[in-house]
């Protein structure tokens, strides 16, 4: 953030861009989110009213903007995540784990082994940034750092999402205030917008559109699952995403994990598709409780994805073709 290109831009695209300034505009009576003019028009166009009313000066003010400025800077720095490392533990056997795991932003990483093998665990250990305290002794690094409570501080709460099969809703709620609630929360200045593109986004990984009126409570299974996807790439802000086998989750899985990248976060999936291992850039392995090796996608693996997604298309258009009550009559239908 370059506080020179901050003070040429329009307030209203400074605060969509970073909600925060929000509140250096509202203590000096800027209604920042309607101001199409830079802080250097701004500060042009004041008369002595406005700086009698303020107390202070143009230099002054400008000065408190600059230092603020530098202030969320410094704080970006420290709360930028880049990457995070488990480090290898033990098995369910305790032997040594024969690797550990390095995962860095814009980058997806899959997690396979048969079931009960502990690709939970696995996601489990870096949801409690596990430091050698769970059956694992795993230990969690984030930014090279040991990981503790005070990481998760830094980030209020939305250092990981979590995003799993069993999500139901308890809430008496439409769509659409409860994403409003979310991003109310979360001081998103542009709220109406983005709980539309929220919801508008979720219809698109859900094969089964829904209304913003309809209620939580009243979401399929696939339908909560895609609204928490598109909720946690637009609203929430944590930039680590744990996946819990969304598979069998009845949403756009190619779409919905683009849309995750795309936001520049981690991303860590427990999965048995193959075209969802296929997608990521790498995947640890886990037997016996341990992680085995890593593997990344190699371009041949690549190349078969495009053909394992053709087979996916016509297997999802069948299944869309018998769902909806159809016959096969002639054979050609497919
Ligand atoms: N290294 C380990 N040491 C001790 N217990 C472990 C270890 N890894 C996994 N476990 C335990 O093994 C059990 C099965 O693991 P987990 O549920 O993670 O498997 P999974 O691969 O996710 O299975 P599924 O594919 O069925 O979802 C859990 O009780 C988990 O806590």
């Amino acid at each position: 953030m370059d506080p020179e290109i901050i003070l040429h831009k329009p307030l209203k695209e400074i605060v969509i861009d970073n909600p925060i300034f929000t509140d250096f505009f509202h203590s000096f009576h800027i209604d920042a989110q309607e101001e199409s003019k830079s802080f250097i028009e701004l500060m042009d166009q004041m008369n002595e009213a406005f700086w009698e009313e303020r107390a202070c000066s143009r230099q002054e003010l400008t000065t408190l903007f600059i230092e603020f400025i530098n202030g969320i800077c410094a704080a970006d720095s420290q709360t930028k995540i880049e990457n995070l490392d488990v480090l290898a533990g033990v098995n369910k056997l305790k032997e040594p784990e024969k690797c550990s795991l390095h995962l860095q932003t814009g980058e997806i990483t899959c997690i396979v082994g048969p079931t009960g093998s502990g690709k939970s665990r696995l996601l489990a250990d870096i949801e409690w940034l596990a430091q050698m305290d769970t059956p694992t002794q795993r230990k969690v690094l984030i930014n090279g750092r040991e990981a503790n409570d005070d990481t998760a501080a830094l980030f209020g709460g939305k250092l990981i999402a979590q995003i799993t099969q069993n999500m139901n809703f308890v809430l008496d709620m439409d769509v659409e205030n409860f994403l409003m609630l979310h991003a109310q929360s979360r001081f998103l200045p542009n709220a109406e917008q983005m709980v539309k593109e929220v919801i508008s986004l979720a219809n698109e990984l859900s094969g089964e559109p829904f209304e913003k009126n309809t209620a939580v409570t009243f979401l399929s299974g696939g339908q909560s699952r895609a609204l928490m996807i598109a909720d946690v790439a637009c609203i929430g802000q944590a930039p680590i995403v744990l996946i819990d086998e969304i598979e069998n989750a009845g949403v756009n899985k190619k779409k919905a994990l683009n849309l995750l990248v795309n936001k520049d976060k981690i991303v860590l999936m427990a999965t048995h598709d193959p075209l969802l291992i296929l997608l990521a850039d790498k995947r640890v392995v886990i037997k016996n409780g341990g992680m085995e090796k890593v593997i990344k996608t190699n371009s041949l693996e690549k190349a078969y994805y495009k053909e394992l997604e053709a087979l996916d298309s016509t297997l999802q258009k069948t299944k869309d073709f018998f769902r909806v009550g159809n016959e096969l009559q002639s054979g050609k239908e497919l």
